[in-house]
């Protein structure tokens, strides 16, 4: 992945022809065979600075695999991709250690982001207010519910002002008050500053009011960009649609969808002849 900060490019992100592979456990234990997965094929899009993206599609479409690949956490197999800027994951499975305390999970989130002590003390009274964990900063974040771990790492990447967010289903755990508090926090940084966010949720009516640009993904595919209201009320369509299948139509529709991204290698068996 090539990573330019700071630099004059219109765009927040870039990819062209991106795939991503992930192999697939085997179900019979053929050892002739070694089946792969297109979590994501052939991606191409441009995001442009300051645009504020939904990013739609079903169960196992590929949000989170498209997630983690612009967050850096994970490699590409094939096509180009650049980022032009930092960028910060907020998701459910928010990378905090379950070992350190909620505290120590800051001081550590800032010295990978290359902070000096000084600056990691400032951004701690942020955090703190933000979060509103009281004295559980002081536990193991292993004693947090979910939602509590959300909180943690949502105001902790907040507190870290990337250029990028990318907001992977943060919202749909812990209470509404806090989510609320979020979007609002959210509101703000795409009215007043200059910042990308990519906005993955389940909730359409969120997706609406929040974002500008729409980005639809299915069955690893991009199948629509464009203005939010055009691309909800088309997912939205197809969504309704699918739901109304009888539940046949809908395991064939599933089973057609799996095989479309299925890569069947063939592996040579190799046999050595021991002559005594
Ligand atoms: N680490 C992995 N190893 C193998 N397969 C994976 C892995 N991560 C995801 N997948 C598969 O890749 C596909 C895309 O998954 P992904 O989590 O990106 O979908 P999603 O759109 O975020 O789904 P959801 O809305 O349910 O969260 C799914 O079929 C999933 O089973």
């Amino acid at each position: 992945m090539e990573k330019t900060l700071y630099d004059s490019s219109p765009y927040a992100v870039e990819m062209e022809h991106v795939s991503k592979i992930y192999k697939l456990k085997k179900k019979d234990g053929d050892s002739k065979s070694s089946e792969s997965f297109y979590a994501l094929k052939d991606i191409t899009l441009k995001i442009a600075k300051g645009d504020v993206v939904g990013i739609l599609g079903t169960n196992g479409s590929g949000k989170s695999t498209l997630s983690v690949i612009l967050a850096g956490i994970s490699d590409i197999d094939s096509g180009q991709l650049a980022i032009h800027g930092e960028q910060e994951l907020i998701s459910i499975n928010t990378g905090l250690n379950n070992q350190l305390t909620g505290l120590e999970n800051i001081h550590l989130k800032g010295a990978l982001m290359g902070f000096k002590p000084k600056k990691i003390r400032e951004i701690i009274d942020g955090v703190v207010e933000f979060a509103e964990l009281g004295d559980f900063l002081y536990q193991p974040v292993k004693k947090y519910s979910s939602g509590m771990k959300s909180r943690l790492g949502f105001s902790i990447s907040l507190a870290l002002d990337p250029d990028i967010f990318i907001i992977d289903e943060a919202l749909s755990v812990g209470d509404k008050g806090f989510a609320k508090k979020c979007l609002n926090r959210m509101k703000k940084l795409r009215d007043e500053k200059d910042k990308t966010i990519l906005f993955i949720s389940h909730s359409l009516p969120q997706v609406r009011e929040f974002c500008k640009t729409g980005l639809w993904i299915e069955g690893g595919h991009l199948m629509e960009t464009g203005p939010i209201r055009d691309v909800c009320d088309h997912y939205s369509d197809y969504v309704d649609k699918l739901n109304a299948l009888p539940d046949k139509e809908k395991k064939k529709n599933l089973d057609e969808k799996f095989k479309e991204r299925l890569i069947v290698t063939e592996k040579k068996s190799f046999w050595i002849k021991i002559f005594g």
